[in-house]
């Protein structure tokens, strides 16, 4: 077979024999967007890309078919050798322009601007890139291999090559080989875009072909009884078949129909590739034995890689028409105003596109239609597509900010340190001050806790304690005692009572102890909320600070515990005896005195009671007096002669001091002992040396142990992952800010089709002829040849 033997036409390679290139003026454009957004991921796939996938057992001859295909030797193909990742080649035609002398290159996407003229190389490359991922031993990956083939000969389309189903594993394959290989070809067929070139050899049985039952799970749906919408069947290896046999019947869909049929081809055997015999060659030899096949030569619609790849234009071409423009054009075109029953029309040519045999003679005019009716699907979908990339964008910018911006002088890393340690002080201040941007809803929290623990925490703990606690009537009497000295005790004495409240004054320590804690507490807890996004970034500059914070507020405790202490210690030492509130033993007798004899008659039982209670309690000491001008008893009050601690509370000593209950009495109580009100003086001392403190301090203790050049660059350490992740991030941005770009620029190309195209833009479809002057009626005349075309094709 010699070079002069070499049929002008191959397949999807351009020549005067091939079938119009329906729609492939557009297919520029989708696989321009296929390339922004193949790098954006998976995410983004919502604009169905065309493409064409090859399925089948393995050794089937689906490398061989796309090699036909495309003309050229490159692909992975041959008895040892076989195709372990997919493959996904994008055909762009390039027009030829002066001084191009037409030659075709490849380029992958792993070696962008690399372009290979020898296709031996690449195909060395695929393999070299198939290893990379799976290995030397038969090992497969699903991840794919992009490669871009430039040439002004071929057409534009999208073809993926993929791993041959298998059964058996061998060599590094693991066991479940055959379910890792369906799995990887379902996710490219069950694509609604997918045209899938269900391959099965000749020479195995065809009724269990592994191709044709994928392809049937992908593409169950059909019409008139057949199957699929959008598989097309391709059967190979038919030169080596048993003799006496053919595939006649399969060919024409006896056997297992399919909606858009059948396509036998013969492609090179082991034996011609080991002899290096060319495509070309191969393509005159199909083409010869189709002809004097006995069988065959009467089945000639269906034989040959020529015919196969014009079916595909064409089927591709409709398919998009059928499945896209069907459900999205069909609408507005229909309501075209000024072609009466044209929509009716256009049903019936929707309904024709999808049979076979009408695709077999659709020409040139329904080329231009379709191309109108995919723009406006992307059209359609540009918009969402762009604001998709956006939204994504948005979310990379975002996660840039978290990390943080690379540092490289010594004063960039000052001036983010010093950033750091104002905006974290900064925070605190405002979570103290209530002025926090992010404040809880739900919760307590910040300035307001503390002040929670001061009001509320704080006051109950100084009400659960009992100032008479541990304090018994014969301590009282015994102190009573002692003070008299050898004499007799006439009137209740001053000193004894100093004494033992000394005592219990101390009880008030423990609570404002434990108050300064909560406040300390709570002031790390807001550190820990403080955090600026910045710091994330760097973890040594975010520990120092957590320990410098941890230690300059444990620092601070220090003096605040002593100066509790001091102040109760100054309780201590003075009774303020002559403050208006203070019940002395005279007047706190003449008050028992009083209330006795207004409730003489009404008290009789309870008093028999109390006293029947016991000799030992303080209740036979003194009598029971209440502060009634002080707020509402409390319920120990309205039950002074319950057993326990409770009814004991009302007697005795607390009796002196006023009685326990609202906090009016409690303050009066506690003004009794010489104090001016505990409650309130304890916060304002923890608020002036702990809290007040923290918020003036803070900054100036950080600069001093922070801001310092010789730290910068521990400080700002960064991790791995960080440095990686925005490495990551900013690729992705700028792929991303270029996919949008680009996006923009098909924006206008789509547009600017539009506006000059007939069918393409929704205005001109509901606008007047009359109204949109000469463009409209030039677009009228083009209408008009397009549908008179398909009257003569329907005739
Ligand atoms: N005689 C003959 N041999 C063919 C035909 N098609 C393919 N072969 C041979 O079958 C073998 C396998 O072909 P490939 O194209 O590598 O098959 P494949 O389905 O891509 O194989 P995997 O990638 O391994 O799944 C090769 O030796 C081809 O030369 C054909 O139509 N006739």
């Amino acid at each position: 077979m010699g070079e002069e033997t070499r049929p002008a036409v191959h397949s999807l390679r351009t020549g005067t024999r091939t079938s119009p290139a329906l729609g492939s003026s557009l297919i520029p454009i989708i696989n321009k967007l296929h390339d922004i957004l193949a790098p954006v991921g998976g995410g983004l796939t919502k604009i169905s890309l065309p493409q064409v996938a090859v399925i089948g057992s393995q050794s089937s001859g689906k490398s061989s078919v796309l090699e036909a295909l495309v003309g050229r030797d490159f692909l992975l193909r041959g008895c040892d050798i076989c195709t372990r990742r997919p493959l996904v080649l994008m055909l762009e035609n390039r027009p030829e322009t002066p001084g191009d002398d037409g030659k075709e290159w490849g380029e992958f996407r792993h070696f962008p601007g690399k372009r290979f003229y020898d296709f031996s190389k690449i195909r060395r490359e695929i393999q070299a890139e198939t290893e990379k991922e799976a290995g030397l031993n038969k090992g497969v990956s699903a991840k794919q291999i992009f490669l871009k083939i430039s040439s002004p000969n071929v057409l534009n389309m999208t073809l993926v090559d993929l791993p041959g189903i298998t059964k058996v594993p061998v060599g590094d394959q693991p066991s479940d080989i055959e379910a890792r290989i369906r799995k990887m070809i379902m996710v490219h067929i069950s694509q609604q875009n997918c045209i899938i070139l269900a391959v099965s050899p000749a020479n195995s049985d065809l009724a269990t072909s592994d191709a044709l039952q994928m392809a049937r799970e992908a593409d169950p749906t059909g019409r008139n009884k057949l199957h699929g919408s959008r598989t097309i069947g391709v059967i190979t290896k038919l030169d080596i078949m048993d003799r006496g046999t053919n595939a006649c019947n399969f060919l024409l869909g006896k056997v297992v129909p399919l909606h858009l049929g059948y396509i036998g081809v013969v492609n090179r055997s082991q034996e011609d590739i080991n002899n290096s015999c060319s495509i070309s060659d191969a393509l005159s030899y199909e083409e010869k034995f189709f002809q004097d096949h006995p069988v065959y030569n009467s089945l000639s619609g269906c034989c040959g890689i020529p015919q196969l790849g014009r079916k595909l234009n064409q089927v591709g071409d409709s398919h998009f028409f059928a499945h896209i423009a069907h459900i999205d054009c069909l609408i507005p075109i229909h309501r075209a105003p000024w072609i009466p029953g044209f929509g009716v029309l256009l049903g019936v040519i929707l309904f024709l596109t999808n049979s076979l045999h009408f695709n077999l003679f659709i020409g040139c005019a329904m080329a231009d239609f379709m191309s109108q009716i995919l723009e406006q699907h992307i059209r359609m979908v540009l918009p969402s597509l762009k604001s998709e990339l956006n939204a994504e964008r948005y979310s990379v910018v975002k996660e840039l900010e978290t990390c943080g911006k690379a540092v490289a002088s010594y004063e960039d890393k000052g001036s983010i340190v010093l950033d750091i340690l104002s905006k974290y002080c900064k925070a605190f201040s405002a979570k103290l001050d209530g002025s926090s941007p992010d404040m809880f809803t739900k919760e307590l929290s910040g300035g307001a806790r503390i002040l929670y623990i001061f009001q509320t925490t704080f006051v109950k703990s100084l009400e659960e304690v009992d100032p008479c606690e541990d304090l018994s009537d014969d301590e009282i009497r015994t102190a009573i005692q002692n003070a008299a000295g050898i004499r007799n005790c006439i009137f209740v004495p001053e000193v004894p009572f100093e004494v033992l409240v000394k005592k219990q004054i101390d009880r008030l320590l423990e609570p404002s102890l434990q108050c300064l804690q909560y406040v300390y507490d709570e002031l790390m807890k807001i550190s820990r909320t403080c955090e600026v996004a910045e710091m994330r970034t760097f973890p040594v500059l975010r520990r120092n600070m957590d320990d410098i914070m941890r230690k300059f507020l444990r620092t601070s405790l220090k003096p605040t515990e002593s100066m509790i202490k001091n102040l109760i210690d100054m309780e201590m030492d003075y009774i303020n005896s002559s403050h208006p509130n203070f019940l002395g033993g005279s007047k706190a007798v003449e008050l028992a005195m009083n209330q006795l004899k207004s409730q003489q008659g009404s008290t009789d039982v309870e008093k028999g009671s109390s006293t029947e209670k016991g000799q030992k309690t303080r209740g036979s000491l003194l009598p029971r007096l209440t502060l009634p001008n002080l707020g509402t008893p409390s319920v120990n009050d309205e039950k002074p002669a319950s057993s326990g601690n409770a009814s004991m509370r009302t007697w005795g000593i607390s009796s002196i001091f006023g009685s326990r209950g609202s906090s009016g009495e409690r303050l009066a109580r506690s003004r009794s002992l010489g104090e001016p009100d505990h409650s309130d003086q304890m916060p304002s001392r923890i608020q002036l040396t702990e809290v007040n403190h923290a918020k003036r301090q803070l900054y100036e203790t950080f600069i001093q142990k922070l801001h310092r050049q010789d730290l910068f660059d521990m400080l700002l350490e960064e991790q791995d992952e960080v440095v990686l992740k925005r490495k990551c991030n900013e690729e992705l941005f700028q792929v991303l800010d270029k996919a949008i770009q680009t996006l923009e620029e098909v924006e206008s190309d789509v547009s600017t089709r539009s506006s000059h195209s007939s069918f393409g833009n929704d205005d001109a479809i509901t606008c007047s002829p009359r109204a949109t002057g000469i463009s409209t009626r030039q677009n009228l005349r083009n209408r008009s040849e397009v549908i008179s075309s398909y009257f003569h094709i329907l005739e």
